[in-house]
């Protein structure tokens, strides 16, 4: 039996409209993250796709994604599972700074080693490596074993968050997964084998403009 695992990263919040590294801080949706998740969430619905549950995390600017989402779907009452081991990556010091101001600081390659390495943390921060650590044992023991029963799953999270998980479904190695960006809002679906392979994945909008 295989299932549906789908993955999309929360809209436009206003600490990326404002350009500040976020983390674990908690803005809200801009009106274009609002619409954003509109889009996104009738994408999927075009689809026919229903979902027996949903994941987020701890943060609001995920949660309120999911609700578009989830109204766009028909589905506003579905069961979901909050859980911190889905919010995004700890900023640590870097958390509420201006990534151009950062660039001026630290120089463009060093912040984009921090924003997109696998290994490299940021200041007093986590990792992509760190953050999958996380991520991934909560994947394994709630979130996969649903999608094996045939479940289909539905999971709004972040933009690091999401990539540590992309990377092990996609086999990324450490070198790709630093050009790898999720634009926000765009839902990626999988379907996985019942070996928890890939069977197939198919991105419902354009990630080509996600930086
Ligand atoms: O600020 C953040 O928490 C993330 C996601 O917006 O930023 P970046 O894309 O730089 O990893």
């Amino acid at each position: 039996m295989s299932g549906t695992l789908v993955l999309v990263r929360h809209g436009q919040s206003d600490w990326n409209l404002k350009n500040l590294f976020t983390g674990w801080k908690d803005p809200d949706l801009t009106p274009l993250g609002i619409q954003e998740a509109e889009t996104g969430g009738q994408a999927l619905a075009d689809t026919g796709i229903k979902f027996d549950i949903a994941f987020t995390s701890d943060l609001k600017r995920a949660q309120n994604t999911l609700k578009i989402v989830l109204g766009k779907l028909g589905q506003p009452d579905l069961e979901t599972i909050r859980d911190q081991a889905l919010n995004e990556r700890d900023y640590g010091d870097l958390s509420g700074l201006n990534k151009d101001d950062a660039r001026a600081k630290w120089g463009e390659e060093q912040v984009h080693i921090w924003r997109r390495s696998y290994d490299v943390p940021p200041p007093g921060g986590e990792s992509l490596r760190d953050t999958g650590a996380r991520v991934w044992p909560y994947y394994l023991t709630e979130i996969l074993p649903r999608v094996l029963r045939g479940e289909k799953v539905l999971v709004a999270a972040h933009g690091n968050s999401l990539r540590s998980l992309v990377m092990v479904l996609d086999k990324l190695t450490k070198e790709e997964i630093l050009g790898v960006n999720l634009a926000t809002g765009v839902p990626m679906v999988y379907v996985l084998n019942a070996d928890s392979t890939v069977a197939s994945k198919d991105v419902l909008g354009d990630m080509s403009g996600a930086h």
